[in-house]
């Protein structure tokens, strides 16, 4: 890292994401972001905190365009991904799905081999190279530090892994495109402690190369693996900061309510 959280600023950061005037809808009309605007540091770490059902994820997938899927979904307001719209009209889903992957709370490999899990967004590109693929299968499998726990039976079903192995194959298969930004719901909350640990180590690895964004109800959690955390409430961003300050040194009163545990 070479710097310290009290170095760290919003303000020196190369941005990432620029979220800007952000409103969400929900089917109905039932609004579950208001006015959202943060930019999203470069190969940092971001999380985002706040009780149970405040936008999190709703925020989180936004950055893919996951709401899209979602009927009677209203977006206003946008997204920049490097400076360009994500939501403007000539955007391709498809590939903006390679640049922003997401990784999601309960793993969720394919029934097919730890191999093919790895290899299948090339396939899906006709990449079919048997060399090109091992070489993507193992640079991935090593960055999510898979790779000695399965280097002998990368042909044995994904399925017969356990849950933290389950969650490191899936994070193998979306790094395996080479995206700019990890979109992690919750990555270990299904996972036992030392699963957990092993997924934020990785994620303090990754953050070199990735830019990541991570949502978590364990502000533990938030505390340990992010640079900077934005606090959410009732479909608001209340606060947004380094880590360090919004846990130590909030400047808002909902903030200290929610991280002292007075409420969530
Ligand atoms: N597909 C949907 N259709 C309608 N309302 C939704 C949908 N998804 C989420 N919501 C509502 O939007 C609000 C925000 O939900 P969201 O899941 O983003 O919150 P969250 O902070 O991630 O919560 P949790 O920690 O419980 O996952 C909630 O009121 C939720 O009920």
């Amino acid at each position: 890292m070479g710097r310290t959280h009290r170095e760290m600023s919003l303000a020196n950061e190369e941005t990432s994401l620029e979220v800007n005037d952000l409103n969400l809808f929900y089917e109905g009309g039932k609004q579950a972001l208001y006015d959202i605007n943060l930019t999203i540091p470069k190969q940092r770490v971001t999380a985002f905190i706040g009780p149970s059902g405040c936008g999190k994820s709703t925020l989180l997938r936004c950055f893919n365009r996951m709401n899209d899927l979602v009927d009677g979904c209203q977006i206003n307001g946008e997204i920049k991904l490097d400076g360009h719209n994500i939501y403007d009209r000539v955007v391709d889903v498809a590939s903006l799905r390679r640049r922003i992957g997401m990784v999601f709370q309960k793993p969720n490999p394919f029934p097919k081999s730890i191999y093919e899990n790895v290899a299948y967004g090339l396939r899906i590109q006709g990449i079919n190279k048997a060399r090109v693929l091992d070489e993507v299968v193992e640079k991935s499998l090593r960055q999510a530090a898979l790779w000695d726990e399965v280097k002998d039976r990368l042909h044995d079903s994904a399925l017969g892994m356990s849950g933290g192995q389950q969650q490191r194959l899936v994070i193998a298969r979306t790094i395996a495109v080479e995206p700019e930004v990890l979109l992690l719901d919750e990555p270990a909350s299904a996972l036992d402690p030392i699963s957990t640990l092993k997924i934020e180590e990785l994620i303090n690895e990754l953050k070199s190369k990735y830019t990541i964004v991570i949502v978590t109800h364990n502000m533990q959690q938030a505390a340990r693996v992010s640079d900077y955390t934005a606090f959410l409430y009732m479909g608001k961003l209340i606060e947004y900061d380094t880590t360090d300050t919004l846990f130590t040194n909030p400047s808002k009163k909902q903030t200290e309510d929610y991280i002292t545990g007075r409420y969530g």
